[in-house]
């Protein structure tokens, strides 16, 4: 269970976040949208404890990441929107490193590993070191590291990121199956289909504040449209702009 009440982010005298106010329940995939610099990293990164609000409550299965950032990070996976690995390190030796880190049985460790290596199909790769990987490969290695520890709330910002279709695929039929044993899962990303394919419910933010939160069929019911990306464009006044642009780019071809 996440809980999260006005939560405020200034940094200096911009502020960032505005009073936003969700919950994600056990056995739930929270979508959090919006377009770019909305505030949706910062959001994330306070519900998993690298980022100190300024004033709010944040609660992550009962833990309160400011103060208790150690604790939330063992109750939580994270997978940032960039990866952040050893590059001289291999994805071995890095899996090693995170078990050891988080005190994970060695037995354990090596069966999550070998069932998520082989889910994501890196098994060529563990012995290179992960600089030499592509993004997409990379992307994969710190997935894994979020989900090692079998933690009970998964935070993925932007996380299907250079994916290839099939380990898109993987991964939404893992969210279902992490679902199903009732973690909670924030999930942000840009593609609006697929938010819509696995998303319980919807939260948008826009310029900081959380406009509209609910499942997609409350959404279309409230703002009168068919599908995620127009409600998306219709709440943050983007439809008209996209027309107007799209009407110029006609006349000028
Ligand atoms: N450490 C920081 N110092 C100052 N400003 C910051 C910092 N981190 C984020 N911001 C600002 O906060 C705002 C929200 O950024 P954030 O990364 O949360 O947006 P986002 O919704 O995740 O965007 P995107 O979709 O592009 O990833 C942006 O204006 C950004 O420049």
């Amino acid at each position: 269970m996440i809980v999260v009440e006005n939560l405020i982010k200034k940094f200096g005298n911009k502020t960032v976040l505005n009073g936003i106010s969700f919950r994600v329940s056990n056995g739930e995939i929270y979508g959090l949208l919006g377009p770019n610099g909305s505030g949706k990293s910062t959001t994330m990164k306070i519900l998993v404890g690298i980022v100190k609000p300024t004033s709010g409550k944040v609660l992550v299965a009962g833990i309160d990441p400011l103060r208790d950032p150690i604790g939330v990070k063992e109750v939580v996976g994270f997978v940032p929107e960039t990866p952040i690995l050893y590059e001289s390190l291999t994805p071995g030796e890095f899996f090693n490193f995170i078990g050891s880190v988080r005190n994970i049985d060695k037995e354990k460790l090596e069966e999550r590993v070998n069932y998520l290596v082989k889910a994501f199909g890196i098994e060529e790769y563990l012995d290179q070191f992960i600089g030499t990987l592509s993004f997409g490969t990379q992307q994969k290695i710190s997935l894994i590291s979020a989900l090692l520890h079998d933690p009970q709330v998964l935070v993925l910002d932007e996380a299907m990121n250079g994916l290839d279709p099939k380990s898109a695929r993987i991964l939404r039929e893992l969210l279902l199956e992490f679902k199903m044993e009732g973690k909670s899962i924030v999930f942000s990303t840009h593609v609006l289909p697929l938010a819509e394919m696995i998303c319980d419910r919807i939260g948008l933010i826009y310029k900081g504040e959380l406009i509209v939160d609910g499942t997609i069929d409350e959404l279309k019911e409230k703002v009168h449209e068919e599908n995620l990306e127009d409600i998306f464009l219709k709440l943050t006044e983007s439809k008209g702009e996209v027309e107007n642009i799209l009407r110029a780019l006609k006349a000028a071809l």
